[in-house]
C-alpha cells in the first residue's frame, strides 16, 4: 500500500439512497450546448470533421475572436419544458448539461466570467430554466463542467515556472468560485461529471480534485462526484495509486464500452458511459453526413450493454444554435422512448446478472432476483443457450411484453434452450426468467 493523501475516499460502492438512485437511474441524456453550436463545424468556410465542440482548436481561432459569438447567441426556439418533456418521453431519468465546456461560455449568469449568457443578446439565464424544467419532469440534472478554461488566461496545460503556478493558483480559485456558484444557484442539482481534466497541470495538483470533490460533497450532501475530477498525490488519474476507484463512479467510458467477457472487473464498481449518435460529435455540427449515424436500435444496444454489466448510459444530444433539436434527434429520442415504454423494467433499476454472455444478446438483473434476457441477435435454431451460474436452475420463463409461456429445456447441468417467441417481435424483445437458487 503506498500512502496518499489525495487517494480514494471510498472503500467499494456507496450505497447511501442518493447514489442508490444515481445507479437506478441507468438511461441519461447528455446535452452538450454552447457557442459551438453557432459555427456547427465550420469556419471561414472550410468544414472541419472533427467534433464540433472542439471547433476553436481545429481552426486555431483565439479566444477574443471565438468569444465575439457570444453577440449571436440567441436561441428563440429555445423552451426548457420542451427539451423536458423530449428526455421524459425518451425514457431518461437524468441529464447531464455542460455548464460550461472547454470554450469557457457558461449557460449561467456566473459573477466570475465575463463569458457568459448574461452577456448576450439572449441574457436568460439558460442553466436555471433547463434546471427547472428537467426537475419539474421529474428528471434529475447533472452538471457537466470542465475544468479545462480556453477563455481564461490563467489556465495553464503544465507547471513549468512560479509564473505558471501563481497563474494556476489564480485559475484553481476561479474555478472553485465557480463551482461554489452552481452549487448556490442551483441546490438540486445530483452530481458534477467533470471533464478537461488531462493536463499535466491537474494532475500536478492531485491536492486540488481531492479538494474540489469535498467541497461539494459539503455544499451538497449525496452528491455524486464522477472520477473523471480525480488525480491523486502521485497524477495517478480515474484509479489512485493503490488502484483503488477514486470519485463515486467510473467515468471513462467516453464513445466505447468494456468487453462484456475480458473486462468483467468493472461490475465490482459504479460506472457510467457516456456516447454520441454520430463517431464523435458533441456539439452540434451541421453536416452529419461526414460520419456512420447510429441506428436506434445500435444506441440501444449500447444502453443495454451497460446495464448488464452494472453501469449507465448518457446518450448524447447537440442541440442548435436556435435552441431546437435537430430532427434525427427527436426522432431518436422517440425510437428509444418507444422501446423504453416496452422493456423498461428490465433497463430501470436494474444489475448485473452474473451469467455468462451469450451471443443472443444481454443478461439483466432485477431487484427481486428476477432475470431478464435482452435478445438483440435471434438464432435460426429458435433455440436461446443459457447457462446457469452454479447452483442456479430455471423454472420458468416467459415474454415480458405480452406474458406468453416460453418453453425451456434443460440440455445438460446448468444448461438450456430457451425456446424464441412463437411471433418473432421484431424488435429486440425482453424473456423474463423466474430462477432457483438451490439451498
Ligand atoms: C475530448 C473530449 C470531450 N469529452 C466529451 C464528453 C465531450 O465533451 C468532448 O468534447
Amino acid at each position: 500500500e503506498i500512502y496518499l493523501k489525495y487517494g480514494a475516499t471510498n472503500e467499494g460502492k456507496r450505497q447511501d439512497s442518493a447514489m442508490q438512485k444515481f445507479r437506478d437511474n441507468r438511461l441519461g441524456v447528455f446535452i452538450h450546448w454552447g457557442l459551438y453550436a453557432i459555427p456547427g463545424g465550420e469556419w471561414n468556410g472550410k468544414v472541419y470533421a472533427g467534433a464540433a465542440e472542439w471547433l476553436k482548436s481545429w481552426a486555431k481561432v483565439p479566444s477574443n475572436e471565438w468569444m465575439q459569438l457570444m453577440s449571436q447567441w440567441n436561441p428563440t426556439k429555445f423552451d426548457a419544458k420542451k427539451w423536458a418533456v423530449m428526455a421524459k418521453e425518451m425514457g431518461a431519468k437524468y441529464v447531464k448539461i455542460t455548464t460550461k465546456h472547454h470554450e469557457g461560455f457558461c449557460l449561467w449568469p456566473s459573477k466570475y466570467s465575463k463569458y457568459t449568457v448574461a452577456s448576450t443578446p439572449y441574457k436568460r439565464d439558460l442553466l436555471g430554466e433547463m434546471v427547472k424544467a428537467y426537475n419539474e419532469e421529474g428528471i434529475d440534472v447533472h452538471f457537466y463542467f470542465s475544468v479545462m478554461d480556453w477563455s481564461n488566461s490563467d489556465y495553464r496545460y503544465d507547471i513549468k515556472s512560479q509564473e505558471d503556478s501563481i497563474a494556476f493558483s489564480r485559475f484553481l480559485e476561479f474555478t472553485d468560485n465557480q463551482l461554489k456558484e452552481l452549487a448556490a444557484r442551483y441546490p438540486t442539482v445530483k452530481d458534477f461529471w467533470f471533464d478537461g481534466t488531462w493536463d499535466a497541470s491537474i494532475k500536478k495538483n492531485g491536492w486540488w480534485t481531492a479538494h474540489a470533490e469535498q467541497m461539494l460533497k459539503e455544499l451538497l450532501p449525496g452528491v455524486t462526484i464522477n472520477s473523471r475530477l480525480r488525480a491523486d498525490d502521485k497524477g495517478k488519474r480515474h484509479f489512485d495509486s493503490n488502484g483503488r476507484l477514486m470519485g463515486d463512479y467510473e467515468s471513462g467510458y467516453e464513445r466505447r464500452l468494456p468487453d462484456p467477457v475480458q473486462d468483467l472487473k468493472v461490475t465490482q464498481w459504479d460506472w457510467e458511459a457516456c456516447m454520441t449518435v454520430p463517431e464523435n460529435q458533441w456539439g452540434y455540427h451541421k453536416d452529419w453526413s461526414l460520419s456512420y449515424i447510429k441506428t436506434p436500435f445500435e444506441v440501444i444496444d449500447r444502453i443495454v450493454h451497460a446495464v448488464s454489466m452494472g453501469g449507465n448510459m448518457v446518450v448524447n444530444f447537440g442541440p442548435q444554435a436556435d435552441g431546437d433539436f435537430r430532427p434525427e434527434e427527436k426522432a431518436l429520442a422517440t425510437a428509444i422512448g418507444k422501446w423504453m415504454q416496452c422493456y423498461g423494467k428490465a433497463i430501470y433499476a436494474c444489475d448485473y446478472a452474473e451469467f455468462d454472455k451469450q451471443d443472443w444478446g444481454y443478461y439483466t438483473r432485477g431487484k427481486n432476483g428476477e432475470v431478464y434476457m435482452i435478445v438483440f441477435n435471434q438464432p435460426y435454431s429458435e433455440r436461446l443457450i443459457v447457462k446457469t451460474p452454479k447452483g442456479i436452475s430455471i423454472e420458468q420463463a416467459s415474454l415480458l411484453t405480452t406474458n406468453e409461456n416460453i418453453v425451456v429445456v434443460e440440455t445438460t447441468r446448468n444448461e438450456y434452450n430457451v425456446s424464441v417467441p412463437q411471433k418473432n417481435p421484431g424488435e429486440p424483445y425482453v424473456i423474463q426468467l423466474k430462477i432457483r437458487v438451490a439451498e
